[in-house]
């Protein structure tokens, strides 16, 4: 069995940062992700410990954006959703569209909650109701009370479940073949390997990975839209 490496640190950011050429060029560069059944115990070490260095960098450098760019790169994320859902979801009318509150720099996907609000959506917004467990949703609107749930992030005070149609999950990583590097608890995973909605990945072009080394529990997104627009879409 081939022991796969992951290279080092800064070698295999997809998006030319470093090397200065235009991040919505990244499509050029193909996956390069390996057969899932090759795992080993040793292998899923190198790669946990591939993905915790490659988490610290990519949310360093998203947390050192300005609060405009940020801003700018939200609204961009907002109409690539939207271009999205208008062929996926052309009346989203009692539909459930879960997004997330954000954290950590992540962009902040309110308004576009809010204006979907407008037109009829339901929507709710992830809950860790117990360590190690696929998430659950909370119904949620604009203004609604919250509280503080594990991490400290904030969720929806009502206690009631939603099985959402829509599930946005943001990207701390992505690569081209669809998946995502989260913040490390496989939360989402466990999610959707429970559940079948249209899970899009949101998140910053500058936080494609040439690969995230998929291992058998990843799962893949349906859709990644960030600012340069739609990244990624599954056949389906
Ligand atoms: N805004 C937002 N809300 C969200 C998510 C998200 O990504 N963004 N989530 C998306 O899933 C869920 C929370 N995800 C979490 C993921 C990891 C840990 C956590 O305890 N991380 C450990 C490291 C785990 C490890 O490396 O083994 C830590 O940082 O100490 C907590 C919550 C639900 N809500
Ligand atoms: N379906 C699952 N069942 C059991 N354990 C899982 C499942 N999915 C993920 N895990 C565990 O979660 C750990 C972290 O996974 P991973 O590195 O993919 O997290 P992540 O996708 O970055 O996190 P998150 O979704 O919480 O933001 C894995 O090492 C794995 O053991």
């Amino acid at each position: 069995m081939t022991r796969m490496q992951p290279p080092t640190a800064g070698s295999d950011r997809a998006d030319g940062e470093q090397g200065g050429s235009p991040p919505c060029q990244a499509e050029r560069i193909a996956p390069d992700y390996f057969d899932p059944l090759a795992v080993d115990a040793g292998q899923a070490r190198d790669v946990a410990r591939w993905r915790r260095a490659r988490r610290e960098e990519l949310l360093a450098s998203r947390a050192g954006l300005s609060i405009a760019a940020r801003q700018a790169i939200a609204a961009a994320i907002a109409r690539g959703l939207d271009a999205l859902l208008a062929a996926h979801l052309p009346d989203p009318r009692g539909r459930v569209v879960a997004g997330y509150w954000p954290i950590r720099s992540e962009p902040d996907l309110r308004p576009w909650l809010a204006r979907l609000h407008d037109r009829g959506a339901l929507l709710a917004l992830p809950e860790v109701e117990r360590p190690a467990n696929p998430l659950v949703f909370r119904p949620w609107h604009p203004g609604a009370a919250m509280r503080r749930g594990h991490w400290n992030i904030p969720v929806p005070a009502n206690t009631e479940t939603v099985e959402p149609d829509v599930v946005l999950a943001p990207l701390v990583g992505w690569d081209g073949a669809g998946y995502r590097l989260g913040y490390g608890g496989g939360y989402f995973d466990r999610t959707l390997a429970a559940r079948q909605p249209l899970a899009v990945g949101v998140g910053l072009q500058a936080a494609r990975l040439a690969t995230i080394y998929p291992q058998p529990h990843d799962i893949r997104l349906a859709a990644i839209v960030t600012e340069c627009g739609l990244q990624y879409r599954d056949r389906a």
